[in-house]
């Protein structure tokens, strides 16, 4: 979950809403809302590489996402699980907040 703080510095959990080439990729792995936690973000993100078999059958922290939609919406050809920073930062492109 994002936590924010607000002016009045209590936290909020904010949700977020993806973008629309993302949003149809995350419905393709099963979601079926378009608010989401980033926790679920990244579940349906996981269903979707593991479902398409998109890691590399070698070195399985990598995946290719080149000739999928996830590479044109995270903008890369491939990316390794292991580099949280970098998956986030490509993910949250996608994303806008919404206060809850
Ligand atoms: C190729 O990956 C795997 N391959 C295997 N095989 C046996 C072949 N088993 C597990 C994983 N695996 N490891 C991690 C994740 C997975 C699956 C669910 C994709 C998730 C994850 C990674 C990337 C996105 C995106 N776009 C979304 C979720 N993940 C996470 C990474 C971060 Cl940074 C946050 N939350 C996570 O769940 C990991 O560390």
């Amino acid at each position: 979950h994002f936590l924010v703080l607000q002016r009045d510095s209590l936290p909020v959990c904010v949700q977020v809403r993806p973008k629309v080439e993302f949003g149809s990729l995350l419905q393709h792995a099963g979601a079926t809302k378009d608010v989401f936690t980033i926790k679920e973000v990244m579940f349906y993100l996981g269903q979707y590489i593991i479902q398409r078999q998109l890691y590399d059958q070698n070195q399985q922290h990598i995946v290719h996402c080149a000739q999928d939609a996830l590479g044109r919406v995270l903008g890369v050809d491939s990316f390794s699980v292991k580099e949280p920073r970098v998956l986030f930062a490509m993910i949250t492109k996608n994303l806008e907040a919404v206060r809850n």
